[in-house]
């Protein structure tokens, strides 16, 4: 089981943001970014996303949803928003968990579809130097 797990691309990194559409702003005026997804809301999530695209990778921008938001607390205390969380993909979403829980990592909850369309789970921050780490299935397709 453990023996070929291994985190594969960095495929994200999550900005939490207090306005989505401030935070776009910045993106096409300060960094000259073209190429920013329109924002589309996750309900089960409790986040508003949209994604920067780059060359090699991504900037997730995360916006609360409501009071119940897993980011919610993070927007109170970063009121001008945060690096929030980085996403690694993985093979298989259920032998990440189970790895990372063998390993005696806090894994919230049960993996969920993520913004990409596939299982994500997150790795509790006290895990990995105040980092919350993100696993993401890679697309079928995409290995
Ligand atoms: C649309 C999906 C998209 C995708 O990629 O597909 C996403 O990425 S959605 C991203 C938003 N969803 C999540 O983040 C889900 C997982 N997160 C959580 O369950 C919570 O955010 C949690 C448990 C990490 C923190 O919850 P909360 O802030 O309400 O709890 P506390 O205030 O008690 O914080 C506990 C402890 O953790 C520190 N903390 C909180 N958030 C972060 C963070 N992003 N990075 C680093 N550390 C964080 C917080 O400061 C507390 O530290 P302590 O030393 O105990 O005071
Ligand atoms: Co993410």
């Amino acid at each position: 089981m453990a023996e070929d797990f291994k985190l594969g691309p960095l495929n994200h990194v999550g900005v939490a943001v207090p306005s989505l559409p401030d935070a776009i702003e910045t993106y096409k005026t300060l960094y000259g970014a073209t190429d920013i997804t329109e924002p589309f809301d996750m309900p089960a999530q409790g986040v508003k996303v949209c994604f920067v695209n780059l060359p090699n990778s991504q900037i997730e921008l995360i916006e609360p949803l409501n009071e119940e938001s897993p980011i919610h607390n993070f927007i109170q205390k970063n009121p001008k928003g945060g690096q929030h969380h980085v996403c690694f993909e993985v093979a298989d979403i259920h032998q990440a968990v189970e790895v990372m829980k063998t390993r005696g990592a806090t894994v919230l909850g049960e993996p969920r579809i993520g913004a990409h369309g596939t299982p994500i789970v997150f790795v509790h921050p006290k895990n990995s130097n105040g980092v919350l780490v993100e696993l993401m299935e890679t697309p079928k397709g995409d290995h």
